[in-house]
């Protein structure tokens, strides 16, 4: 196939994004707008100029230095009106790049500065999204988030409250932020609340550390599916486990260059790891922070990897099955993808 031409099937493709974060998402016009509402003081006062203090560069060394990013944005998400309104900008935006389907992670500890309670924080999120079901008519569902910093008695408050919201617009919990110096195995108990409430779990791990995590993640945090698993490919044996059990990959390409979760791209194992037959899905992580769109990632695929329009859709279609989604809802998610596909004159 010409390269326009799978730029434009590539734009037309229906696609899911299973692991974008909500305040990785917050568009410089949209921080512009909520210190203007709420008179908080700003470095800059038009949007390209407030990028650099939203967005990494190239020079990005590691994940800890990407994270730093987030506490700017922070600030201005801190009342239910500020997260309602970026978790339907989330929606919108996903939906300006074909997105049938997206699920919206965020760490609700991290909005509570002006005295929001968790439950209030999953309450907005929520809300957003499904104001953005309705104007956009695409599905999107939260994700609750227990940071790896916070205390045990924080993370067990999101899980409790994350158990409240099951299929009220929550659809599971994660555990992120700094995999080098925080390891799973401080998280079993909190994961073990999850397990026995029933709520699916995803977690951030093959990131900034090794294999073994996503071993740990799996095996001892109940994980039905794992953010990133770049480093997988360090360890034969883990690989194995978690291609025999078809276990999902939220992978991000661009981020996980920004993050150095792999020197650069001739090293980064999405070829190698969808040959072998593990279970890859793409997806943006944080499109502000990293610079990132869906449609972009997808490019990459293409362009760096010759990845192929009907391999393109069998990663769409992975994304579809890996999706936290209540079995009706996901049914009718696979139609409309499926049915969109083929549209396109793709045969999987
Ligand atoms: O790629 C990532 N790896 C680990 N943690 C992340 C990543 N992207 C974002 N966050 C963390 O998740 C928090 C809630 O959304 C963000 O504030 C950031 O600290
Ligand atoms: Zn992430």
């Amino acid at each position: 196939m010409k390269q326009e031409r799978i730029g434009d099937v590539i734009r037309q493709l229906p696609k899911v994004d299973l692991h974008v974060h909500l305040d990785g998402s917050v568009r410089p016009e949209t921080v512009l707008a909520i210190a203007q509402l709420e008179g908080i003081e700003l470095p800059a006062y038009d949007a390209d100029a407030l990028l650099p203090f939203m967005q990494v560069n190239d020079s990005c060394q590691s994940l800890t230095e990407y994270l730093s990013k987030f506490d700017f944005t922070t600030r201005f998400l801190q009342t239910g009106q500020a997260l309602e309104r970026v978790a339907y900008e989330t929606v919108a935006q996903a939906a300006g790049h074909n997105c049938h389907y997206i699920e919206v992670r965020f760490a609700p500890q991290l909005h509570r500065r002006l005295g929001m309670t968790v439950e209030e924080a999953i309450h907005y999120v929520t809300q957003g999204l499904k104001r953005g079901e309705q104007q956009f008519g695409i599905q999107a569902r939260a994700i609750g988030i227990c940071m790896r910093n916070h205390s045990q008695a924080e993370n067990f408050e999101v899980i409790e409250a994350s158990a409240a919201y099951i299929g009220k617009g929550l659809a599971a919990v994660d555990l992120a932020g700094d995999e080098a110096s925080y390891p799973p195995e401080l998280f079993r108990e909190v994961f073990a609340r999850a397990h026995k409430l029933a709520i699916p779990v995803t977690i951030h791990a093959g990131e900034a550390a090794g294999a073994g995590n996503v071993y740990e993640a799996i095996s001892n945090l109940g994980a039905s599916r794992i953010g990133h698993g770049i480093r997988l490919q360090e360890n034969p044996d883990i690989l194995d486990m978690v291609l025999k059990q078809q276990i999902p990959l939220e992978m991000c390409p661009v981020s996980n260059i920004q993050t150095k979760a792999v020197a650069g791209w001739e090293t980064y194992p999405i070829r190698d790891y969808y040959d072998r037959g593990l279970n890859v899905t793409v997806n943006t992580d944080n499109p502000s922070v990293s610079g990132t769109d869906i449609t972009r990632e997808y490019r990459i695929l293409s362009e760096k990897f010759g990845f192929t329009a009907p391999e393109l859709a069998r990663i769409v279609m992975n994304g579809v099955e890996a999706a936290f989604l209540e079995d009706s809802n996901k049914q009718q998610l696979k139609k409309s993808c499926g049915e969109a596909i083929h549209a396109l004159g793709i045969h999987l």
